[in-house]
């Protein structure tokens, strides 16, 4: 037989595995009704023993008690903005510019899909997230961390092994068009607001002082960069460190790539393009990184954008109103 700590510690290793799967392998191993149940045994288990209630339980995700307002976080890292090109030549100027000062036979850039959501930093301490922040100016955010715990696509403890005692990681969190539109419809039924556009959504419903409010309106995350990094080493290059965050427990984009100089660029930009119709997300862009970190440094930064990545937009899309 095994105690109640022995219980709780295994269902939470299984909901948690289960979360994983769903969220970044996009491969759900057990039925929602399994996954439902066995969140409620874990409930009731922790109803019945209050001691065994940790911050990261996957019980926690409901969302706790609301706040009254939101308290402000210095990010320890600003978080940067990006320049934007709207056509071919200025990409191929912001390609020169790497060229011309790192004169390199092949530039390879991480190439992603720009989501349209809230930019977001979390912070893990010993594998474990203790604080998640809004971009707020770049240099200080509101704090947001109870909201984000209800979002499952976000770890609440890092899986697998290497990765280092303090790490922040930067993405988006959005709204993936089916919940925008099923809220919309919804609204529009019920009478009540109906929402713009899926950004909104989301700003809308990280920022619900109740995180119960948020965790009704379920939003999703994409790791697209890390912030301060302490007690431990990352790989190289960009696209390295996000197959490392994909591991660790983070949804990382499955179109993002590594292309070789402007051809590659602009071949990825098309490809998008023809997609971005089909894609389960809204985006504005695709961004381009110089793929790897001694680059990156010896391009470094103009005002609060680096000389060695871009957003390349899309034509502003009609927003199709409801
Ligand atoms: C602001 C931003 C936004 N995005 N979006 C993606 N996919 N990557 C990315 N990188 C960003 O900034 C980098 C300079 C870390």
């Amino acid at each position: 037989a095994t105690t109640p700590a022995e219980r709780a510690i295994e269902l939470r290793r299984q909901l948690e595995d289960a979360n994983y799967r769903y969220h970044v392998l996009d491969e759900p191993s057990i039925p929602d009704a399994e996954y439902d149940r066995l969140l409620r045994e874990l409930d009731e288990l922790e109803a019945a023993n209050p001691d065994l209630v940790t911050a990261d339980s996957p019980t926690q995700r409901v969302g706790n008690a609301p706040s009254s307002k939101f308290a402000e976080v210095r990010h320890a890292l600003p978080m940067l903005s990006l320049g934007n090109a709207f056509t071919d030549e200025e990409v191929q100027d912001f390609v020169r510019r790497i060229d011309e000062r790192l004169e390199r036979p092949h530039l390879y850039f991480s190439v992603e899909p720009k989501l349209d959501g809230l930019a977001i930093s979390l912070r893990y301490e010993d594998g474990r997230f203790v604080q998640g922040a809004t971009r707020g100016d770049g240099a200080t955010g509101e704090d947001v961390t109870a909201n984000l715990r209800t979002i499952k696509a976000i770890p609440l403890t890092l899986r697998g092994s290497g990765w280092p005692r303090v790490l922040e990681v930067r993405g988006e969190v959005y709204m993936p068009l089916a919940t925008f539109h099923a809220y919309n419809e919804r609204a529009l039924k019920e009478g009540g607001k109906v929402l713009a556009n899926p950004r909104n959504g989301a700003a809308g419903s990280l920022r619900q002082l109740d995180p119960r409010m948020t965790a009704q309106r379920p939003l999703s995350f994409y790791a697209y960069a890390v912030g301060a990094v302490e007690g431990g080493e990352l790989p190289a290059s960009h696209s390295q460190t996000l197959a490392r965050l994909r591991e660790w427990g983070f949804p990382v984009s499955a179109e993002n790539d590594v292309v070789d100089g402007v051809d590659g660029l602009l071949a990825y930009y098309r490809r998008i393009g023809e997609k971005r119709d089909v894609l389960p997300f809204d985006i504005d862009g695709v961004v381009y990184k110089l793929d790897d970190y001694e680059g990156q440094r010896e391009m470094g930064f103009v005002s609060r954008a680096p000389r060695w990545a871009i957003a390349h937009k899309f034509p502003a899309q009609e927003q199709m109103t409801v």
